[in-house]
């Protein structure tokens, strides 16, 4: 007997890639599983599957950096300074990011890329120790959202969150959907797609300088200066990160979707001021906020 459940959750995380950096992602997940009937006459009652089976995949992957572990331009170092905390040095085509955070928002993945592939290995191999004996198989199906129009990658931590995005390096591919003078602008769109593809949104509000960085040696070591820093302290822990330049946008508020819709309007109006806009930000999949001016 099998039993689905479609559109279990969506996790938002960002991964490391050697060639494209730091990526913000957000992946639909399907689940199939295989087993013979309980004493409910249940393979596994719907709301187990919804609450535990999604916690499982929250716990190891959502709001996560997910490193892949065998990839050689990767290294993790326990902070002997912050108990519980981690350093990440990763260096990649795009340039070195450097990191401290606490070990909860890494995923040390044991593959050479993060990919579906891989990710549906790991999860499955955690989930399936979680199963009553009666449930023999899972199939998970990680997949994208259809877009048809344009979309970024983004990274950020919202350092006054209290739950995990809070996390310094989390992320979301969305789409953007922007209005001018009532009209969809594909034109718009695909602008910001571009100025957003596989960035790192910070808050100009957190920038620290370099003798307050908290880094590993090795990071300190790399940092050049086209490198900018930033910093928080948030109820998990003390997260820290360096960003190149090249493929880092600062932001003048905080990067919660509202203010970010709202930062794009404000570019906008900057260009056009005669002009309205209507901008619809998504965050992930199937939420988001919208900004007009
Ligand atoms: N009003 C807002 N609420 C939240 C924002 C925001 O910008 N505006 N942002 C976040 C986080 O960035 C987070 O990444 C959003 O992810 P989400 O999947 O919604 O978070 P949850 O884990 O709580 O939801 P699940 O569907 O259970 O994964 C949070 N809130």
């Amino acid at each position: 007997m099998q039993l689905f459940v479609n559109d279990l959750t969506v996790i938002d995380f960002s991964y490391c890639c050697a060639s494209r950096g730091i990526v913000g992602e957000s992946w639909i997940v399907d689940v199939l599983l295989d087993g013979s009937l309980n004493e409910m006459s249940m393979v596994l009652d719907f709301a187990v599957v919804k609450k535990q089976i999604k916690a499982i995949i929250d716990d190891a992957v959502d709001h996560k950096l997910l490193l892949p572990m065998q990839e050689n331009t990767i290294s993790v170092e326990v902070s002997e300074n912050r108990p519980g905390h981690e350093f990440v040095n990763f260096t990649s085509k795009q340039g070195g990011y450097y990191l401290q955070s606490p070990s909860c928002a890494f995923a040390k993945i044991d593959t050479k890329q993060i990919d579906i592939a891989s990710v549906t290995d790991y999860l499955t191999t955690i989930i399936l120790t979680h199963l009553p004996k009666n449930v023999q198989g899972l199939t998970l199906n990680l997949r994208p959202e259809v877009i048809d129009g344009a979309y970024y990658h983004y990274t950020h931590g919202l350092k006054l969150h209290d739950g995990n995005c809070q996390r310094i390096a989390h992320g979301h591919r969305s789409k953007i959907h922007i209005y001018k003078n009532g009209q969809r602008s594909a034109a718009l769109e695909d602008v910001w797609s571009l100025r957003w593809q596989d960035i790192y949104l910070a808050s100009e509000a957190d920038r620290i300088s370099l003798s307050d960085i908290e880094l590993s040696a090795t990071a300190m070591a790399n940092l050049t200066p086209d490198h900018q820093l930033f910093s928080y302290f948030a109820p998990q822990g003390r997260f820290d990160i360096a960003v190149p330049s090249t493929i880092l946008d600062v932001v003048d508020c905080d990067s919660t979707v509202e203010l970010l819709a709202d930062f794009i309007v404000r570019q906008l109006k900057k260009q056009s001021p005669l002009d309205e806009f209507k901008v619809v930000a998504f965050e992930g999949v199937a939420k988001g906020a919208i900004a007009n001016g």
